[in-house]
């Protein structure tokens, strides 16, 4: 509060002026402000500035592995409840958001996040947000936070989303989107794709469940990639507690809180990596489908950066089988190159356009196409993606959906198997791509991907599989398996 003057802006006797006392700098919170701005501005990704601001902390300021994981919680948790947080904001100032600064709005959303995500007690969490904000914006501006930080603290977070989101009567979706954080056009897409799959259960409570999986950090899961090191392995070098079984792929080990990729030396040394089990689970059923014939040539037409290559790639050398890896991005070609390197049987990575094929029609017995998406079954791990996308995006993706699904068919021999796979459960990118290309064709047969996926519940009716964060604690992929008729 600064002391008001007198009149002849002599200050009342007896009450010293306060002195002025330089902001306190909090490195965590600084890092976390820097990475959000570069995020807002420069459309940076999260978890690419991030490992690059946390590198040069810990270099420079001596920044410990708490100090990274509280400033990744504060970037993380922020960019995925900034819907929510926005509506509690608004409710607390007096002019739309979009006139408040955005560097204003940046340090107002780490401060919310402080006070209702984190059980960093209130008056801590104001004060901090203060002296982030006389660091970063100034005196003058420091006292608007101050104020909306005190009136943000005044109730907790459901109390506050129960006065600032719509009625669920009035618009089930924009109810939705402001509990649970996420733009309307996706609730309604997600809702979509549940209510084909999931009949039976998609719900208020069911679809509420999914996009609050949505909100969770995402447990890390590592591979052992098969014929190079074993999920027992894996297991066996950490302590016992740090880890966990996979759920349903024979590969994967969960790391519970505290366990680091790092520390496991198979992982070190390529022979294990850390990826989803959906990922897995989509790159060990294309290599369970049933063939007949010849099965030593394997595609994987979209491989960047290259995680089921590597699954793929694995499995293949166990059966002496060659995978070629091919994709467009010459630095995405390079990074599968790097995550398939030492595989113990022979493989090749080429840089090509999946739509101008640089292999003869009918080469390959298996195909996998995990086509570019919008990403919407991945929200758990690019907290910032939600906001980003657009409807249109979707629409913009599909003449390359087909395009690469296509491409692939013709790439796969008759009787030769291919797999479609997205990181999106819209259905415009999903079965809708299938159907499409289904119409167009008579030489295809739709395979039950179903029982290539053993012991996975809540599939779906088939023939092809979509997986959910809520049920499956995977991300939310798909794969329709088609196999080529002789
Ligand atoms: C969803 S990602 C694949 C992820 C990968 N399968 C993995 O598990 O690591 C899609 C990839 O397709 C690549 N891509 C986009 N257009 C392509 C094209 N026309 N031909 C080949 N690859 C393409 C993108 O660069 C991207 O690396």
């Amino acid at each position: 509060m600064s002391t008001p003057n007198t009149p002849s802006g002599a200050r009342p006797e007896g009450r010293a002026p306060r002195p002025h006392r330089r902001p306190k700098k909090d490195p965590a919170r600084m890092l976390a402000f820097t990475a959000l701005r570069a995020v807002d501005e420069r459309d940076a990704y999260a978890n690419l500035i991030l490992p690059s601001l946390l590198r040069k902390a810990e270099k420079n300021e001596g920044f410990e592995r708490r100090d990274a994981a509280f400033a990744t919680e504060l970037v993380y948790g922020t960019l995925r409840m900034r819907g929510s947080y926005d509506a509690i904001i608004a409710a607390c100032i007096d002019r739309p958001l979009s006139k408040v600064d955005p560097n204003v709005l940046d340090v107002l959303s780490l401060g919310a996040h402080q006070l209702l995500g984190t059980r960093i007690p209130a008056h801590a969490a104001v004060s901090a947000t203060v002296e982030l904000a006389r660091v970063v914006l100034g005196d003058g501006r420091a006292k608007f936070v101050n104020a909306v930080m005190r009136r943000i603290s005044a109730q907790d977070l459901d109390a506050w989303l129960e006065q600032v989101a719509p009625p669920y009567e009035q618009d089930a979706e924009d109810h939705l989107a402001v509990m649970h954080s996420h733009p309307r056009w996706v609730v309604a897409a997600l809702w979509d794709s549940l209510g084909v799959w999931q009949p039976e259960h998609c719900g208020r409570a069911a679809v509420s469940e999914l996009l609050a999986a949505d909100n969770d950090r995402p447990a890390v899961t590592l591979v052992a990639r098969p014929g190079r090191s074993t999920a027992q392995e894996l297991r066996d070098s950490l302590p016992a507690e740090d880890t966990a079984p996979g759920r349903w792929s024979p590969y994967a080990v969960r790391l519970v809180e505290g366990g680091e990729p790092g520390q496991v030396g198979a992982v070190r040394e390529n022979r294990a990596g850390v990826q989803d089990e959906g990922s897995q689970l989509v790159a060990a059923a294309l290599a369970a489908a049933p063939l007949d014939g010849r099965d030593g040539r394997w595609l994987d037409a979209c491989a960047g950066p290259g995680g089921k290559a590597a699954l793929l790639a694995a499995l293949a050398s166990e059966r002496g089988a060659v995978l070629v890896a091919s994709e467009s991005q010459p630095h995405r070609a390079a990074l599968v190159a790097r995550t398939l390197d030492g595989n113990p049987g022979p493989y090749a990575v080429i840089t090509a356009d999946g739509l101008r094929p640089a292999w003869r029609p009918g080469s390959f017995d298996r195909v996998l196409v995990d086509v570019p998406c919008s990403g919407l079954g991945a929200l758990r791990r690019r907290p910032e993606s939600r906001w980003r996308r657009r409807p249109e995006d979707v629409a913009a993706f599909n003449p390359l959906q087909r395009g690469l699904l296509l491409s692939a068919i013709e790439a796969a021999r008759p009787g030769g198997v291919v797999g479609y796979a997205t990181c999106s459960p819209h259905l415009a990118e999903t079965r809708t791509v299938v159907n499409d290309v289904l119409r167009k064709r008579d030489d295809l047969e739709w395979i039950d991907a179903r029982p290539l996926l053993p012991g996975v519940p809540d599939l779906g009716q088939g023939p092809d599989v979509q997986l959910w964060p809520h049920l499956h604690g995977t991300d939310a992929m798909y794969l329709a398996l088609l196999r080529k008729k002789s």
